[in-house]
């Protein structure tokens, strides 16, 4: 997906959070390490960056299912646009500034509507989790 300026996956956005997800199985995970400058209470990530991380690979998620969806697998198509629409979080444990992993489901689609599952964990231990609504744009739109 180049050129690409995402603020969470875009390769192209240097100030970015530069994520790459993929699917393994039914999931599609994403590995990723903070920086330092990333720490909210001492020790533990910000959690804004964990609304992020979650945010765009739900959306992500969304997007690359929905391209499967229509039997294109492997080649991303401008005319299918996804927002986000709502996002629930559930901090459940603060995150340690090292590796995580976000693991994201779809749960079902409603039209236009892609409800989405991910959890952010780290060494194994769900720490944060959401739901999120991603939308597909209207084609005019
Ligand atoms: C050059 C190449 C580049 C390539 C590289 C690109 C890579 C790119 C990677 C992208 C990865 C992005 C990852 C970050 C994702 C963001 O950051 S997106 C930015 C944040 N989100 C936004 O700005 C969204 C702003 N909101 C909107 O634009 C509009 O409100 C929406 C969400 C599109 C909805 O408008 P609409 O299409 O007119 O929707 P509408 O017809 O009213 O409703 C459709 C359905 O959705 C429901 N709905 C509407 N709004 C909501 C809502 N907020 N929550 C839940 N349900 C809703 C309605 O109830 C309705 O449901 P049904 O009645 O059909 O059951």
């Amino acid at each position: 997906m180049r050129p690409n300026g995402c603020f969470g996956c875009g390769q192209d956005n240097p100030y970015g959070l530069q994520i790459e997800s993929h699917w393994e199985g039914d999931e599609v995970v994403c590995q990723w390490t903070p920086k330092e400058y990333m720490i909210g209470p001492p020790n533990y990530l910000y959690g804004g960056i964990s609304a992020s991380l979650i945010d765009c690979h739900s959306v992500n998620t969304a997007l690359s299912y929905a391209h499967k969806k229509v039997g294109n697998d492997d080649k991303y198509d401008r005319s299918i646009q996804m927002v986000t629409g709502s996002m629930n979080l559930r901090y459940i444990k603060p995150v340690p500034m090292r590796e995580v992993e976000l693991r994201a489901t779809v749960e079902k689609v409603e039209g236009r509507k892609y409800f989405i599952k991910t959890e952010l964990q780290s060494d194994g231990i769900t720490c944060v989790r959401g739901d999120v609504v991603a939308i597909q744009l209207k084609a005019a739109q």
